[in-house]
């Protein structure tokens, strides 16, 4: 049986992205505001790029804490954060619905995002992600580490130097693969499932434009961040 060691080193980085993650968090949680009232599609639309471009700025600082982030390419660094910001979004999001709320919560917040606004056929991809997120029963570190280790993925498009992106990728999965082990002992699996949801994750990458556009109602208004983040307008 392999004994699993987390160094010194990797427990000061732990430390850093736990602490960067919980930092830079969205203040207002939408989750109790969707729970408290029942939004036409244009409140909600607005809502959404309202914590869209919140997430997008938290996005930034928090990955300007990841080590050696800051020692990248400029170009690199923008490449990185423009393919990581809506699944980063999505991750968000479903950590967000699979936090265990008083009873019948989850099925209101459910419900109330079922009928926001979202076009019928990206339901089942949204929520089966959510779902298979939900059953994981990530840890605050995990949940860390998976939002770095997405940012940092080197096969973004226009990534110039991806051996570079890769050596800040390599220490985080090495570390996720341990935390993993420590915590979940009896699913040794645990850690290739993690990796297989960012794989699920791309997918929704691929559906967020179209998700937005055919949200039911006229006339999508974006910020700038958000059209220079989402492929829209
Ligand atoms: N949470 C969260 C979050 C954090 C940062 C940025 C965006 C976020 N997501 C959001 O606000 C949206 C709201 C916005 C108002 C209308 C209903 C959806 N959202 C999404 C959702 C994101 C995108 C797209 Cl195209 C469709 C859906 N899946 C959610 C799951 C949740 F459980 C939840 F509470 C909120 C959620």
């Amino acid at each position: 049986k392999e004994k699993v060691e987390i160094t010194k080193e990797q427990q000061a980085l732990m430390k850093v992205i736990a602490d960067a993650y919980n930092r830079h968090q969205i203040p207002q949680d939408v989750a109790k505001k969707l729970l408290q009232d029942q939004y036409s599609a244009e409140e909600n639309f607005l809502l959404l790029t309202e914590m869209a471009t919140s997430q997008v700025q938290v996005l930034v600082e928090f990955t300007k804490n990841i080590p050696g982030f800051l020692s990248l390419n400029h170009e690199d660094q923008i490449a990185l954060l423009k393919g990581s910001a809506v699944e980063a979004m999505f991750l968000r999001s479903a950590q967000v619905f699979s936090k265990k709320m008083p009873n019948g919560h989850n099925e209101v917040l459910e419900d109330r995002i079922r009928r926001s606004g979202i076009s019928e056929e990206f339901m089942t991809p949204m929520f089966n992600f959510y779902k298979s997120i939900g059953v994981l029963h990530m840890v605050q570190e995990e949940q860390a580490l998976l939002t770095a280790i997405t940012i940092l993925t080197p096969d973004r498009p226009y990534v110039k130097d991806q051996q570079a992106v890769e050596r800040l990728q390599e220490p985080m999965l090495d570390l996720l693969r341990k935390l993993c082990v420590l915590q979940h002992p009896q699913k040794p699996q645990y850690f290739a499932c993690l990796l297989g949801r960012l794989t699920e994750l791309r997918t929704l990458n691929y559906y967020h434009a179209e998700m937005l556009t055919s949200w039911r109602m006229n006339d999508h208004k974006f910020t700038p961040l958000l059209c220079e983040i989402w492929d829209v307008e």
